[in-house]
């Protein structure tokens, strides 16, 4: 089966949210869209939370959450122990998060990054694997040891 990617969104996240799980399920991915489903103002931990127990349960591998800004999403996000949240307007990130802190929730700004970058961030962030040399292994590690 491929990945199952979990996205979810508050009502700042809604319109990237729906571009990005149109374009994902077209890729092929699996795709689970657990709302917002309306511009109704809503609360982005409400989603974030949600998401996260759900992957951190296993029934999801990876997580995309979208608010105004990513902010709020992220620090929802790490609030888990096991989450590891990073907040991307730009590629260089993307790739970064993954290759050494072994990133497994991404988080985007709807009022931030259009759609033609968020795409590119959401694909280089979806196809980049965790580097494994021994340094970040430690390092993460670290993270997950409080
Ligand atoms: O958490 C956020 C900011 O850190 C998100 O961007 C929210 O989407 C934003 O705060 C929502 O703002 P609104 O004025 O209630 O639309």
């Amino acid at each position: 089966m491929s990945e199952r990617i979990v996205l979810a969104s508050d009502h700042g996240g809604l319109e990237l949210k729906k571009e990005l799980v149109e374009g994902l399920r077209e890729g092929g991915y699996t795709v689970f869209d657990i709302g917002t489903h309306t511009t109704e103002s809503t609360d982005y931990p409400d989603y974030a939370h949600q998401a996260v127990r759900g992957m951190l349960e296993g029934s999801y591998d990876r997580c995309i959450l979208v608010c105004g800004t990513g902010v709020g999403m992220a620090m929802t996000a790490n609030r888990h122990r096991g989450a590891r949240a990073v907040n991307c307007s730009d590629v260089f990130t993307a790739r970064y998060s993954r290759a050494h802190n072994d990133s497994n929730v991404l988080c985007l700004g709807g009022r931030v990054v259009g759609f033609g970058l968020a795409w590119e961030i959401v694909k280089t962030w979806l196809t980049t694997p965790f580097g494994g040399d021994k340094r970040h292994i430690r390092r993460v590690n670290k993270i997950e040891s409080e």
